[in-house]
């Protein structure tokens, strides 16, 4: 049996890390697809686009923070096959940022030591990402 290809979406995400080694999740506002879950700060790649220039742009977008690509480090990536889509998502380390973190686009932001990032609900993708923050910090 052959499967049916799913399309590959590529979205970068970001774990901002305070002095404190606190993490920064984001709830998803409602209205969007998986609605009320915490998620790392990023989004889709557009076509043509850097991946860091990506993530650069939504952190700028979304929590008004300016960020240089020589502060972004490549950490992991999460693969997982949702209904319609196969999400491929790089997951960043950044620990240097200039301004003041907001929610431009998201219900609620939480700092979170990595420990407790099991007690927000978060996206099915995201749960081995948590795995391996867990372990780093
Ligand atoms: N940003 C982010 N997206 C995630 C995570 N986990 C996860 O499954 N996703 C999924 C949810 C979405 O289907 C997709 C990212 O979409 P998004 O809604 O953030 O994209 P975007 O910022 O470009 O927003 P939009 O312009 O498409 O509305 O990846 C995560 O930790 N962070
Ligand atoms: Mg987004």
């Amino acid at each position: 049996m052959t499967e049916t290809p799913l399309p590959i979406v590529l979205v970068v995400a970001v774990a901002l890390i305070d002095v404190d080694g606190r993490v920064l999740i984001a709830k998803r506002p409602e209205g969007k697809k998986l609605a009320g879950l915490w998620e790392f700060p990023g989004g889709k790649v557009e076509p043509g686009e850097r991946p860091e220039a990506a993530l650069i742009r939504e952190l700028r977008e979304e929590l008004g923070i300016e960020v240089s690509e020589s502060c972004l480090a490549p950490f992991v990536f999460a693969s997982h096959a949702y209904d319609s889509f196969h999400l491929l998502m790089p997951l960043y380390l950044c620990r240097r940022w200039d301004g003041v973190v907001t929610a431009r686009e998201h219900a609620g932001l939480a700092w979170v030591r990595p420990e407790k990032l099991s007690d927000y609900p978060m996206p099915p993708a995201d749960e081995p990402l948590v795995a391996w923050l867990r372990d780093l910090l």
